[in-house]
C-alpha cells in the first residue's frame, strides 16, 4: 500500500500542473473551436477524416478520472487536438488560424512546465 501511495502522490504532483495548463487553454479567446468534441452533423466528413478526435471537455474528464499516468500522456492528447485541427482546416481558415495560435501557446507553457524544477 505504500508504494501506491507513493506512486499516486508522484502522480498528482505531476498531473497538478496538467491541470493548470488546460485551464488556461480553455480560457484562451482562440479556444472556442476546440472547448467541444467537433460536431459530426455539422461536419460530417470529420469522423472519416480524423482517427482520434480529442477535444478540451474530453481532456478536462480524463483528468478528473485519473486516466493519465503521465504528463506525456497528457501532452500526447493535447498535441492530437492541434494536428487534427492541421489535418481538417486550412492554415488561413479562422479554425486553421486558432490552431496554429493555441499550439504556439500550449507549448510555450509546456515547456515552462518542463523547464521549472
Ligand atoms: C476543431 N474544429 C472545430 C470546428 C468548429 O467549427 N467548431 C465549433 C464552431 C462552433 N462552436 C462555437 O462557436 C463555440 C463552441 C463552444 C463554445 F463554448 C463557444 C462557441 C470545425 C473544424 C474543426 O476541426
Amino acid at each position: 500500500a505504500a508504494k501506491k501511495d507513493k506512486v499516486s502522490k508522484k502522480l498528482i504532483k505531476e498531473l497538478a500542473p496538467c491541470k493548470a495548463i488546460l485551464e488556461d487553454l480553455e480560457c484562451h479567446d482562440d479556444a472556442w473551436p476546440f472547448l467541444l468534441p467537433v460536431n459530426t452533423k455539422q461536419f460530417p466528413t470529420y469522423k472519416k477524416i480524423i482517427k482520434c478526435p480529442m477535444d478540451l471537455s474530453t481532456i478536462k474528464k480524463r483528468l478528473q478520472d485519473m486516466y493519465y499516468k503521465s504528463r506525456e500522456e497528457f501532452c500526447t492528447d493535447v498535441r492530437q487536438i492541434f494536428n487534427n485541427c492541421e489535418t481538417f482546416n486550412e492554415d488561413d481558415s479562422p479554425v486553421g488560424k486558432a490552431g496554429h495560435c493555441m499550439r504556439q501557446f500550449f507549448e510555450a507553457r509546456w515547456n515552462d512546465l518542463c523547464t521549472s524544477h
